[in-house]
């Protein structure tokens, strides 16, 4: 008996937070490295349907770096990164593609398919909703930074009631070019901003940010994320996370946040529970929105 009132409880717990994010818009980049077993995909499918079941918009920006690195090591090619994003030689764009847009992209989409969901796989090339030029200008070879995202686009889908699932692969405006390799997390945060979203989720294999003494750190801002990678707490593929994370909140999405997706149904917990999991990030300084900022620390919003 206990047990069915716990479960009761559970719902109607979650009331407030289906409420607010009812017909709302959530970014969930779906990392490489969350995508590991069969049964994680399971979950991450359910909790796709369930947030669509609800009236929530869900959108999905999925990774991939992983395999794209174990197919690239199986052809003898290397794979090279600065900073957390890769070098994209022409020969490695087109397994970047081969993998993203062709593989990963049509195997999530046709999970969600299977779990009742109306999911339609893209990429960034599809109808051009994603254009880019060269990061950096060049050093990096095809990989892109984005220049312009079509939201209205995607809004289209969402009205007609699919769940988008992007490739973060883009188009160049030049003809016979190989199209740009952008890293899945400023992809999500672009695509989030583009959208007006509620806020981001960035699924990856860790409980969140870690300091130098291995402690989770449950909040951050530009100012501290700032100090953390000077001081190389911060490093490797969490670099572009959490510069993602920072760009998204100064860009007009309320909260993003860093979860570990080797937890089972880690998006419910963040989006249904008053403390919430991983790392938020928040402006401490935002000027003239009037965000009180200990209800955004302090709720789940
Ligand atoms: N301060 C930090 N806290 C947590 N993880 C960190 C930190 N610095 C570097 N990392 C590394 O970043 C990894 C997550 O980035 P990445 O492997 O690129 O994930 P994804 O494939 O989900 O994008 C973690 O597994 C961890 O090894
Ligand atoms: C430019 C760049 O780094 N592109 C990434 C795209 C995939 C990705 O970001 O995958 P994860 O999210 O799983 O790391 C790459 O080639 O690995």
């Amino acid at each position: 008996m206990q047990d069915k009132h716990q479960k009761v409880q559970t719902l109607l717990d979650a009331i407030p937070y289906i409420k607010k994010f009812n017909s709302k818009t959530i970014v969930i980049k779906y990392g490489g490295s969350a995508q590991t077993s069969p049964e994680l995909q399971e979950k991450f499918a359910q909790d796709i349907v369930l947030l669509s079941l609800l009236g929530i918009n869900p959108v999905i920006v999925h990774g991939g770096g992983a395999r794209i690195s174990e197919l690239l090591e199986k052809l003898e090619i290397k794979s090279e990164f600065i900073d957390g994003h890769r070098v994209t030689s022409k020969e490695t764009m087109r397994v970047v593609e081969m993998v993203l847009s062709g593989e990963i992209n049509k195997n999530i989409t046709s999970l969600l398919n299977h779990h009742g969901a109306k999911a339609i796989g893209i990429s960034g090339k599809d109808s051009a909703i994603i254009k880019a030029r060269p990061k950096d200008g060049g050093k990096f070879g095809y990989t892109g930074e984005i220049t312009e995202i079509n939201g209205d686009l995607i809004n289209n889908l969402i009205k007609e009631g699919f769940i988008p699932v992007i490739a973060p692969i883009a188009d160049s405006a030049e003809p016979n070019h190989p199209g740009f390799n952008i890293n899945a997390d400023f992809a999500a945060s672009k695509v989030a901003v583009a959208l007006g979203a509620q806020k981001v989720l960035f699924l990856t294999d860790i409980i969140g940010v870690l300091d130098k003494a291995g402690v989770h750190l449950t909040t951050l801002d530009k100012e501290q994320v700032e100090a953390y990678k000077a001081d190389g707490t911060i490093a490797g593929g969490m670099i572009p996370k959490v510069d993602s994370c920072i760009e998204t909140i100064h860009d007009g999405v309320n909260k993003a946040h860093i979860i570990d997706g080797r937890v089972e149904h880690s998006i419910l917990l963040e989006l249904f529970t008053k403390d919430g999991i991983g790392t938020q990030f928040l402006r401490r300084d935002n000027p003239n929105n009037g965000i009180d900022i200990e209800k955004l620390l302090n709720e789940n919003d």
